[in-house]
């Protein structure tokens, strides 16, 4: 179980096509486990590529990030994909199912080809019912509304068990009351599975509902301060 992250003086630069973007400049941060951290930016301002860079899906071009003081980007790819499903869920703004699998196929999918020490029906199943979809196991993404397809797509972020959730905009594509509802799921999850919970998001409202949040800006931290946790 990973009960600290420390990014240390973090940078991610893109360069392409002649143009070079500084996305993430020198950031340090920490966060510890059982924390529900919000982070707020305008639309360009290096959320996305700071949640990935914490998500071992892309490496800081500068600087480090210690997992309970592991440089898990040293080791080899195998290793990082193992840490990555042992230790970490993902949820984007687009649910990412898969159109041709069922709710249970589509939670399922993460464990395809893994060894665990559980059975994995009984797995998904536990975590559709966790997300109120128990009578939908069998229905296809189409079958199900945006905020249905985003609880499929939480259950299928959780099934592994991970002890960190990090969402990108999850709830970009839902209408208020639809998002209200998945963030509160979020907010179970950290609260009652003790789950970390770094949630990118533009909705200040929702943001603010945190125990922390961070705004960022032109790929820096402008602020770092305690939320109203609920
Ligand atoms: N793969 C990439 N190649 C080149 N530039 C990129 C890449 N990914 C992101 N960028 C650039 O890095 C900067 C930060 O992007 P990022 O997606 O992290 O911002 P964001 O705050 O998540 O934005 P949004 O709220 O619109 O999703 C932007 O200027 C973006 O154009």
């Amino acid at each position: 179980m990973v009960k600290e992250i420390i990014c240390t003086n973090i940078s991610k630069t893109y360069i392409g096509d002649g143009v070079t973007t500084h996305a993430v400049k020198n950031i340090h941060l920490s966060f510890k486990k059982g924390e529900f951290t919000s982070i707020i930016g305008p639309s360009g301002s290096g959320k996305s590529t700071l949640l990935s860079l914490i998500g071992t899906l892309d490496k800081p071009s500068e600087g480090q990030i210690l997992y309970d003081d592991k440089d898990i980007m040293k080791q080899s790819k195998r290793k990082i994909a193992d840490f990555r499903f042992e230790k970490i869920g993902f949820i984007f703004q687009q649910f990412h199912l898969l159109p041709t699998l069922t709710a249970l196929e589509n939670v399922l999918t993460p464990l395809f080809g893994r060894k665990v020490n559980y059975s994995k029906q009984k797995r998904a199943k536990e975590v559709l019912e966790q997300v109120g979809l128990i009578n939908k196991l069998n229905a296809l993404p189409s079958q199900l509304s945006g905020g249905q397809q985003q609880r499929v797509a939480i259950a299928r972020a959780i099934v592994h068990k991970p002890s960190w959730l990090l969402a990108d905009e999850p709830t970009g594509n839902l209408d208020t009351e639809t998002g209200d509802k998945i963030f509160s799921l979020l907010k179970q999850l950290n609260e009652e599975e003790g789950c970390s919970v770094l949630y990118v998001t533009h909705d200040s409202t929702l943001a603010h509902k945190a125990n922390r949040i961070i705004s960022m800006q032109d790929g820096i931290i402008l602020e770092d301060k305690e939320g109203v946790a609920l």
